[in-house]
């Protein structure tokens, strides 16, 4: 199936292409297409939020009434080029905007209705001798799924809506989202649970318990982000806008009592020539720009597959200082799958496979299934104990707060069984008053030192001592890569730290192989939560990578809280962003990107400035020359008329917000630089720039408009 990708709509289909594209000047199609709504976007009412336009728009009304009520080749101009300021203010948001609209429409296509095949619950049937893949069904259309609903989705069907698979385990082609080809795996239980609506599974029967209803899926979501429809200012836009319009009321001020000035001084203004000013002086291109910046910023992101469903966490990656990352599924791909048995002395590997199944016959996570898997290849045995013997028997679930799950048998001897992190179950048997032996420590370490996660295995006969059978070897693997890409984030001076449940000698085998700065092993999620909090009391800006429902506070603690595509809805609710390649080392463009939009508002807002007060020296003594000839030394750049200048100065002001689009789209270049050293230069090229630019570009558009009858 041809299904239609996020990056069908650039030019490549790699994801990753996308600079060529962004880096080339406005074409006239994208004008054309975007101009519409850039008209539509004239809206008074829509004008409003942005002062500093609002301001022109006025300008400009009055002087189309000046216009028609006294004709003249001037006012006309004025008029003509004071609309066209507001036009290229909005044409610039429009087209910002246009690339998003695209990819919404292919998004759309993947919302195409499907029939489900809806679990009919039957009574009397438990979900541990019946699964949910043997009940009876009965076909719904997909929109009228609810939340709690069990669909079961088979090979080359489409997932009906978003959920977690409750059952079984499939294969699942998510290309429709992530514009990845390879198939990724979804099963029950860990946290690669989650699956999302439209996308289609390729091998195996899966059951789905839905999370969200029709209108509000996933792609609901990324359809609104790329739109922008739900796009807010963030605290920095709101900042800056107060900025800017105290600007403008300062501005508006001073032409209004520059008239008593003038008129004392002989030469009243006309109200066509003080709007005139007004316009010019007032921060116009940063005003026309500011919302095209933050559009353009949030779209680089979803170039790159990061959906950011706030600006504001993209603007507070810019200034990340620390990221923690979840070890099992961020930093490997977490796939941890049992490999080994490993018997304590005393017990036997008979005694210690049938306890180890028996505590995995209920687990409900990937590791408690893989467990039962290892058994049935490799040390299936007498030991091995009928499904029935476990009815009536009590569950303890995994939980990554107990970091242990097991089984207590109902019965006569009331045996209890218990796996899961060597420090706890140690705990445990001390409970019962029994002691964990030194050779399960050597054991314990052996495995760890691989960067396995070993499993302890304990059993308690009634009230007696428990004792420790030995330790199951899980294995997982570390992403590829990781390495050059921490040493990159540390070039940036952010400190990476790995936070996991898992022991401490395996925590430091696997941050060693990946290159982590710093681990915090043994965490349950709580102290995720606390080490995020005292960075962030530290005055320090929080990221936060991980995938688990575990994870899930961390994420929504942290100011930029990433969460893996792959991993559970409950993660990709609590991050403010969420990682469609599953990549934590992502983290880097992403700070690219948040530290580029921020460097790009600066930039543009001090050329603004400059340019500004640029213009004020250029148009001043042009107006005031007729009466105060002494000004004609001011008049350095020799404009032709009074008319002629303030002519010029509109124009000019109008086209550079123009000129200006394509860097604001695009972001000025970000260098992994010394910010003070940024900040310098940037002032240097912007502020500089600013204050030279009008001089010159006012003068070429003098020698053109000095041509015009009446005005030169
Ligand atoms: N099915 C299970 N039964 C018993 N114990 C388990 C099971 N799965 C994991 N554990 C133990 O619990 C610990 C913590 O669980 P988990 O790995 O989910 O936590 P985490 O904080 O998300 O860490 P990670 O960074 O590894 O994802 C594991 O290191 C392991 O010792
Ligand atoms: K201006
Ligand atoms: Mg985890």
């Amino acid at each position: 199936m041809s299904a239609p990708t996020l990056t069908s709509v650039e030019a490549s289909p790699n994801p990753h292409a996308h600079s060529a594209r962004t880096a080339s000047a406005l074409s006239w199609a994208q004008i054309r297409g975007a101009m519409p709504d850039a008209l539509r976007k004239l809206n008074p009412k829509e004008m409003v939020a942005s002062p500093v336009l609002f301001v022109v728009e006025v300008g400009a009304v009055l002087t189309t009434g000046l216009a028609i009520t006294d004709p003249s080749l001037f006012a006309i101009l004025i008029t003509i080029w004071l609309w066209a300021t507001v036009l290229f203010a909005t044409l610039a948001e429009s087209i910002a905007e246009s690339r998003g609209k695209a990819q919404a429409s292919s998004l759309r296509a993947t919302q195409k209705q499907t029939t489900a095949r809806k679990v009919i619950a039957a009574s009397g049937t438990s979900k541990l001798t019946s699964g949910f893949t043997r009940m009876a069904t009965e076909d719904v259309p997909s929109a009228s799924l609810a939340v709690g609903d069990v669909v079961l989705v088979s090979a080359g069907e489409t997932i009906p809506g978003d959920g977690d698979v409750v059952e079984g385990a499939a294969s699942v082609d998510e290309s429709a989202i992530t514009g990845e080809s390879a198939p990724v795996i979804r099963e029950s239980g860990g946290d690669r649970s989650a699956v999302t609506g439209g996308t289609v599974v390729l091998s195996d029967t899966i059951a789905i318990r839905i999370t969200a209803p029709a209108g509000s899926t996933f792609v609901d979501r990324m359809i609104a982000l790329v739109e922008g429809s739900e796009r807010q200012r963030t605290p920095n836009e709101i900042a800056l806008n107060i900025l800017l319009t105290s600007l403008t009321i300062i501005f508006l001020l001073a032409v209004v009592t520059l008239q008593p000035f003038a008129i004392y001084s002989g030469s009243p203004q006309s109200l066509l020539v003080l709007v005139a000013l007004l316009v010019c002086l007032i921060p116009t291109t940063i005003g026309a720009l500011l919302s095209a910046i933050g559009i353009a910023g949030m779209d680089r992101l979803v170039q790159r597959n990061v959906l950011a469903m706030s600006g504001r966490a993209v603007e507070a990656a810019g200034d990340v200082d620390v990221l923690l990352l979840d070890k099992t599924g961020t930093i490997t791909y977490g796939n941890r799958r049992a490999t080994d048995l490993l018997v304590a002395t005393g017990a036997t590997i008979e005694e210690l496979a049938g306890a180890a199944r028996l505590a995995s016959l209920a687990d409900e996570t990937p590791e408690g299934r893989s467990v039962l898997v290892l058994i049935d290849e490799k040390f299936s045995g007498p030991g091995a104990e009928p499904l029935a013997d476990i009815l009536g028997a009590e569950l303890v679930p995994f939980s990554a707060h107990t970091r242990m799950s097991g089984i207590d048998l109902a019965g006569p001897d009331g045996l209890r069984i218990r796996k899961g992190a060597a420090s706890t179950v140690a705990r445990w048997v001390h409970s019962t008053g029994g002691v964990t032996p030194d050779q399960i420590e050597t054991l314990v370490d052996g495995v760890s030192m691989t960067g396995g996660t070993p499993l302890v295995v304990a059993q308690q006969y009634g009230s007696g001592p428990a004792r420790v059978l030995g330790v199951i070897h899980l294995k997982d693997v570390v992403k590829e890569g990781l390495r050059e890409r921490f040493d990159e984030l540390r070039a940036m001076g952010i400190r990476t730290i790995m936070v996991t449940g898992d022991n401490a000698i395996t925590a430091r085998a696997i941050a060693a192989e990946a290159g982590v700065d710093d681990v915090l092993a043994e965490a349950t999620p709580e102290d995720k939560l606390v080490l995020i909090r005292r960075e962030q009391a530290g005055g320090r800006l929080v990221a936060m990578a991980g995938d688990g429902t575990n994870d899930a506070p961390a994420l929504a603690q942290a100011d930029v809280g990433v969460a893996m595509n792959t991993g559970t809805s409950a993660a990709k609710e609590a991050g403010n962003m969420v990682d469609l390649d599953s990549d934590p080392t992502k983290l880097i463009e992403i700070v690219r990107i948040g530290k580029q939009l921020l460097i790009t508002r600066g930039a543009l807002t001090t050329f603004s400035i400059a340019n500004d007060i640029a213009k004020y020296f250029a148009i001043l003594p042009a107006m005031f020359m007729v009466v105060f000839p002494q000004l004609e030394v001011l008049n350095i750049m020799g404009l032709s008329s009074p008319e002629s200048a303030i002519l010029s100065a509109v124009i000019f002001n109008a086209l550079i917000i123009v000129v200006l689009i394509p860097l604001s789209l695009r972001g000025v270049r970000y260098r992994p630089v010394a910010a003070s050293a940024l900040l310098r230069r940037n002032l240097l090229i912007y502020g500089l720039g600013g204050l030279i630019a009008p001089f010159i570009g006012i003068k070429l558009i003098d020698l053109l408009t000095s041509l015009l009858p009446g005005i030169g």
